[in-house]
């Protein structure tokens, strides 16, 4: 007989204490410093069991959602990348931040990160003395002697105000702005209460070096892109020459963060996925877009933060690109599917933003960026950043390589027009540079309009120096190269693509999630709930024995076997424990179902089911039982439609 669903707990009822969390993670092996034995390393961690299966859990879905949703190419290029192509992508150059020193201790801090910690604190430190609740947002709680500390102090309006502006567009500001604002304020060392030095920039590329020579510096890879850069026409060449495509890699990136003292949303050695989406520069839109269009989302665009204020707008995306808010249809389509994709795995919407970069903010290659940024205990933190690249990459890698990243149409329409070509003469230019008259045609005819008009303007008077993409300077004179204005028919039409990115951080949003889905129940305060939907659940059912007698072997083998045949990860817990004990166990690890086999089962080969979180029970036939939970695991069906399988089973357990 089937009865109607109990209502779910409230999960809200307690507040969400940090502190728990991090024990049942650390106790549980969700992740824990990486070298622990030997102190450890900041920034460093490792994944155990469950940390690793949802992890896992949540790079299928990804990969479902993305990869093979959209058709998507996918790569796995080398970590260890030789130096010239990050000096080429500018990342030796400008992939930085700003830190300070503290002038007696030499202590390193990040400027911005101090900036907001001591604002932060004096906020809070007003608001307790004007009595309102401080919730100070410090970059990790646990070391608390390492942020600034709160003191009640009331400041007067203007310099709330003042304050509160500065932390808006914190993001903004660049090295001497920030020098310049930690002596505006007196802001000095919390941990010490010294001054600190003006900021100097910190590359946080790993560096290493290739061979045994030394010859050929290398890095371990800040983030996957460059690697799917690179093999631009042999992806191209993959997709029949067509845009739009997108290529999309999963794996490790490393960044030698200044001081990081986050847990896992801020480390050393992280996994990110990465989509490259190529389109045409002249035509942006985006043909799924019709279908994510009336995908509403929270925004707050740059022209709010510069203006010192956070106020969000709820709009939809098609409204938002409609409007000029987000730049273009293939940016606001991937800003609609990251959303999607987040609140699949169990993100609360409620807590999911999208926020624009300010002008200073954004990356040495965006045109736009917005990232997606998820509340939790840190305050909203970046988890996907999604920017439109424009040709930037795919340019300056072509350039430097003399390789042309660059898709070649095919023209409906011929077009007929005026056009400098540049003709050698290749005995003049043989004769005096021999082996090199190659590269050198080469370079010039790598020159795009402007620069041959530029190249033709020297030629009238003297000869031009050409520079080939390995450095080396000639000196070509008018009786080699003349630059010819003629009228050509161009059945072809080569340019760049731009390239829209979306960069997902996994640990942040793992860690996140863990946050979202962590609560506590009435009448067991201590031990935790982590209500993982069974999509990404480590383990998606415990099979639980009543007892250790033999009785019940075969029949957890049984059900065991039809479980892994099925598809769905089971585990058996077999100890000593009370079921409800093992049970609560299990809660903490996110199991959303339970079986529990007990004599009934051996007689008369029924199963009890019990949900994680209204600890609901039902009972029917074995393979009934099974067949709903992997349905329930499937998404297939609901809790709702297997109570209308399923009848309550409210009877008292078997005694052993
Ligand atoms: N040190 C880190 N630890 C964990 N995840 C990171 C780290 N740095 C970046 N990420 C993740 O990679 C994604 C893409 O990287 P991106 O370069 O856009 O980050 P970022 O702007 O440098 O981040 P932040 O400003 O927080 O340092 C981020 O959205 C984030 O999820």
């Amino acid at each position: 007989m089937a009865s109607s669903a109990p209502t779910v707990v409230n999960k809200n009822t307690h507040l969400f204490d940090k502190a728990r969390l991090d024990i049942l993670l650390n106790r549980r092996f969700f992740f824990a410093p990486a070298f622990e034995i030997y102190g450890g390393t900041a920034g460093l961690y490792d994944y155990g069991p469950p940390g690793s299966s949802l992890q896992a859990n949540i790079i299928a879905e990804w990969r479902r959602h993305f990869i093979v949703g959209e058709g998507m190419l996918e790569l796995d290029t080398t970590i260890m990348t030789p130096a010239p192509v990050f000096e080429t992508s500018g990342h030796v150059a400008r992939f930085a931040d700003w830190m300070v020193k503290d002038t007696k201790t030499g202590d390193v801090l990040r400027a911005d990160h101090l900036v907001s910690n001591v604002l932060g604190a004096r906020l809070a430190g007003d608001k307790e003395a004007r009595g309102l609740t401080a919730q100070r947002q410090i970059d990790d709680k646990k070391k608390k002697k390492k942020a600034a500390k709160v003191t009640a102090v009331q400041l007067d309006d203007g310099v709330v105000q003042e304050y509160e502006s500065v932390l808006a567009q914190l993001d903004n500001y660049d090295g001497p702005q920030l020098g310049e604002l930690c002596k505006k304020y007196a802001i000095k060392n919390p941990d010490t209460g010294n001054d600190v030095t003006e900021p100097v920039q910190f590359n946080l590329m790993f560096k290493s070096s290739i061979g045994p020579t030394g010859a050929y510096p290398g890095y371990l890879r800040p983030e996957t892109a460059q690697g799917h850069f690179l093999n631009f026409s042999r992806l191209l060449d993959f997709n029949n020459g067509k845009l739009p495509f997108a290529s999309a890699q999963i794996g490790r990136a490393f960044r030698n963060e200044i001081s990081p003292r986050a847990g896992l949303l801020r480390v050393r050695e992280f996994t990110m996925a990465e989509i490259e989406h190529y389109v045409d520069p002249e035509d942006k839109s985006h043909a799924g877009f019709v279908d994510v269009q009336d995908q509403e989302l929270v925004l707050l665009d740059r022209h709010v933060q510069v203006e010192g204020r956070i106020d969000v707008t709820r709009i939809t995306i098609g409204e938002a690109v409609r409007r000029g808010i987000v730049a273009n249809e293939t940016l606001g389509y991937f800003m609609a599917r990251i959303y999607q994709f987040l609140i699949k795995i169990g993100i609360d919407s409620n807590r999911l933003r999208f926020r624009q970069h300010m002008a200073n903010e954004m990356a040495h290659y965006a045109t736009d960026c917005w990232d997606a940024e998820i509340q939790n205990s840190s305050g909203w933190t970046e988890c996907v950043g999604c920017a439109d690249r424009a040709a930037y990459d795919l340019t300056v890698h072509s350039k430097k390589t003399g390789h042309p990243l660059v898709v070649r149409e095919a023209l409906k329409e011929p077009i007929v027009h005026e056009k400098d070509i540049p003709e050698f003469d290749k005995k003049a230019l043989g004769q005096t540079y021999r082996k090199d008259a190659g590269v050198i045609v080469k370079a010039v005819e790598a020159l795009n309009q402007e620069e041959l008009a530029t190249v033709k303007e020297t030629l009238s008077h003297r000869p031009v120096t050409i520079k080939t993409p390995d450095g080396q300077s000639f000196e070509v004179s008018p009786q080699m190269l003349k630059i010819e204005r003629k009228t050509v028919k161009e059945t072809i039409r080569e340019f760049t693509p731009n390239v829209i990115e979306p960069s997902f951080g996994l640990g942040r949003i793992l860690y996140i999630l863990l946050e979202h889905s962590f609560w506590s129940r009435e009448q067991d305060i201590e031990r935790g709930v982590l209500s993982l939907r069974p999509l990404v659940a480590p383990t998606k059912v415990l099979i639980v024995p009543l007892s250790s007698n033999e009785k019940f072997v075969p029949l957890v083998q049984e059900v065991s076997a039809k479980f892994r045949k099925a598809g769905v990860f089971a585990r058996v817990d077999d100890s000593t424990a009370t079921i409800g004990k093992r049970y609560s166990r299990n809660d903490e690890l996110g199991t959303p179902y339970g079986v529990t086999l007990d004599f009934a089962s051996v007689q008369n080969r029924t199963m009890t089911l019990r949900e994680r979180d209204t600890m609901d029970q039902r009972i029917g036939p074995i393979d009934d039982v099974i067949a709903t939970v992997v349905e329930l695991v499937q998404g297939t069906i609901d809790w709702n439609e297997a109570c209308q399988r399923l009848p309550a089973y409210d009877g008292v357990q078997a005694i052993d």
